[in-house]
């Protein structure tokens, strides 16, 4: 017996273009993953990929319909490790299986994982580089959310945290350099950072130069965002971050996802959990590693057009657990 596996792609437009240190994003572009089993039973998996690591709607369609021919009725995510890098295809199906076995199981997907309970979480909300005018605008707009992720690039930094902090003083304040800072702007920006209330750095330096940070005393915390993959990563990572930004589509899904909090925690890192973008499908497996972070970015329905039929119920930046009819 097989398990039959359909490959959907969607093109996902956001309500305004989001402008990062990489790029501008006016839509996300998500494979969508269904597995069907033999009893009618299916399971569905969402994901974005990662851009920066080469990966493409293209290239996850390709690796997933290679090992289609391989998947039976009792696939394991052990099996999906080994047949599948980390990444978006390996993500989406992951999350597929997950679904599937909750569904077959008739038990919720938090339960087979382990957890007794879970409970709502405060996302943070992202506020993209831009004119001035345009982040005062979108700071004020976004005064009910609590926790508010600023993007930087090496020129817009500070002035994108004063023009948030100025328009929206209550919030608790993260920042996003997507890579775009090295050591000597780090150094320079950490004083006034820290007086700003900034309270977490995410991914300061380029991928694979984290090296940079040897020896670094830095009054805020730092998380690596695209220096973590999965598990493999973290020994590079000690001594030079505080905190990991998990992302289900950089490690390879809920199953490397659950690995890496346990790994992480061992280690001693603090934890968040983040999106590459995508809708409520995304997000919901996401919302089990979320239950064990200090920091959750699951933003991406927040900044999308329009999200699924059966969408995450967000209350402002709080998010509540996913129903049946969505995921798991
Ligand atoms: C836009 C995200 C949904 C907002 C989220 N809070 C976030 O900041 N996530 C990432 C950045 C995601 O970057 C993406 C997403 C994507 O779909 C495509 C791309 C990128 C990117 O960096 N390059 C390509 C264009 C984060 O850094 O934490
Ligand atoms: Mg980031």
């Amino acid at each position: 017996m097989t398990l039959e596996l359909q490959i959907a792609t969607e093109c996902l437009p956001l309500s305004e273009p989001l402008e990062i240190a990489c790029g501008v994003l006016a839509s996300i572009d998500v494979i969508v993953v269904t597995l069907r089993d033999a009893r009618g039973h299916s399971g569905r998996g969402e994901a974005a990929g990662v851009d920066y690591a080469g990966e493409s709607l293209v290239s996850m369609t390709a690796q997933l319909a290679a090992i289609a021919p391989k998947l039976h009725a009792e696939t394991s995510a052990a099996e999906l490790m080994q047949w599948l890098p980390a990444g978006g295809a390996r993500n989406a199906l992951d999350c597929a299986l997950w679904d599937l076995r909750a569904k077959q199981s008739g038990q919720r997907a938090w339960t087979l994982a382990g957890f007794r309970t879970v409970l709502p979480v405060t996302t943070a909300y992202t506020i993209g580089l831009g004119k001035e005018a345009d982040v005062r605008r979108k700071a004020r707009a976004a005064r009910h959310m609590p926790l508010i992720k600023i993007k930087a690039d090496a020129i817009r930094h500070l002035d994108m945290v004063r023009f948030v902090k100025e328009e929206h003083p209550g919030a608790r304040l993260v920042i996003d350099a997507n890579q775009a800072w090295d050591r000597d702007l780090l150094e320079q920006l950490l004083p006034e950072l820290y007086a700003l209330g900034v309270e977490l750095i995410e991914q300061p330096v380029r991928m694979g130069e984290d090296a940079q940070l040897d020896g670094l005393r830095s009054p805020i915390p730092l998380a690596a965002d695209e220096s973590c993959t999965d598990r493999s990563s973290l020994p590079d990572l000690l001594g030079r971050y505080q905190y990991i930004n998990i992302k289900l589509d950089k490690c390879g899904g809920l199953s490397e996802g659950l690995a890496l909090v346990k790994a992480a925690q061992e280690l001693g890192f603090g934890l968040m959990v983040g999106c590459m973008g995508g809708s409520s499908l995304a997000m919901a497996p996401a919302f089990l590693v979320a239950q064990d972070c200090s920091y959750v970015d699951l933003d991406g329905p927040l900044l999308l057009a329009a999200d699924r039929p059966e969408a995450m119920a967000y209350a402002s930046a709080q998010l509540s657990p996913p129903e049946v009819a969505l995921w798991g």
